[in-house]
């Protein structure tokens, strides 16, 4: 049974960046009303490697010893929230950190996908694949409109994707939306993800994204937390629970598919386009 995360009193009203960190790859604060803002940082694409993952799930677990308000979810970068997971950390792994990247990677997503207190998520540009999973653990989508793409492409990237990110999906969008965009790792537009219901919200820039999460998590200012957190994580126990029972073997899994040679080979060959890319820039 995963275990039920619940906020047992009432949440502070903090004075404003008195739980504020600044890590390495992340930055915290909080402001005069309790609520906090995680800002990825690490450049230039904020692709999740080890280092960011177990950072982003040790900051979560401060806000909510902490006992924040609620949390907004943001990046630093003009033009990407997230890239996903960094490919080199998959190319040509040594198997001791491949082995931590998916377990951080787990730990990330059940941190996140059970917070116990309200999530939302201000996306400032493309979010695809792990980008789009830590949005879709939000309880609320706010994206800055442009052209800009979200979505799970890891088929694209030759990974199968596991049960537990297509139920995340499923919570969001409809099974047959989900069905046929992560078959074929289709990506969204801004306009397309508003219309499938995979972003709650469009806004014009990143503050109107960041002031639209926060009026998103004040809406909890009435509610009691154990009510919240309670309901969220019923909503939410049919992923979190077969998930919980499986991680070992879906880590064997992960490994498995990433050291076939064939992902090696698409790898390789994504992140020689990524070079190209620049190089043509
Ligand atoms: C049976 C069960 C099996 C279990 C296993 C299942 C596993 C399922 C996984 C589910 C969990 C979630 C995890 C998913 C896996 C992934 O996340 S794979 C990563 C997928 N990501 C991508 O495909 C994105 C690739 N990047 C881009 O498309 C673009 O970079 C961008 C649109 C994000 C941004 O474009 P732009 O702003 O033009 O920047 P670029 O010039 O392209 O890049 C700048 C810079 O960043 C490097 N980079 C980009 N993306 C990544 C990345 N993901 N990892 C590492 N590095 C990246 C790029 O190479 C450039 O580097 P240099 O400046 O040239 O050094």
């Amino acid at each position: 049974m995963f275990p039920l995360r619940l906020l047992r009193t009432a949440r502070r009203v903090l004075p404003a960046k008195s739980l504020s960190t600044t890590g390495q790859l992340t930055d915290l604060t909080v402001d005069n009303e309790g609520i906090a803002t995680l800002t990825l940082q690490r450049a230039p694409v904020n692709s999740l490697n080890v280092e960011l993952l177990q950072e982003l799930t040790t900051v979560l677990g401060q806000v909510e010893k902490d006992k924040a308000k609620g949390l907004v979810l943001t990046s630093a970068s003009p033009s990407v929230f997230s890239a996903g997971l960094d490919i080199t950390e998959m190319y040509n792994p040594n198997v001791e950190r491949l082995t931590a990247l998916w377990t951080s990677l787990q730990d990330l997503w059940a941190t996140l996908y059970s917070a116990p207190y309200p999530t939302a998520v201000a996306i400032n540009g493309h979010a695809p694949a792990g980008g789009c999973m830590m949005a879709l653990c939000c309880e609320y989508r706010t994206m800055v409109s442009g052209r800009y793409t979200i979505g799970l492409n890891e088929t694209a990237v030759g990974i199968p994707v596991p049960e537990w990110l297509i139920g995340t999906m499923c919570k969001v969008i409809s099974q047959r939306e989900a069905e046929v965009a992560l078959n074929a790792g289709l990506m969204f537009t801004v306009e397309e993800a508003l219309k499938v219901g995979l972003i709650d919200e469009t806004a014009t820039d990143k503050a109107d994204a960041i002031e639209k999460s926060k009026k998103f998590i004040k809406r909890f200012d009435k509610i009691s937390p154990i009510a919240h957190s309670l309901t969220k994580q019923r909503f939410r126990s049919d992923v979190l629970q077969p998930f919980a029972k499986n991680r070992e073997a879906d880590l064997n899994q992960f490994k498995y598919v990433v050291l076939q040679p064939e992902v090696q080979e698409l790898l390789g060959q994504i992140i020689q386009k990524l070079k190209q890319k620049k190089a043509a820039k």
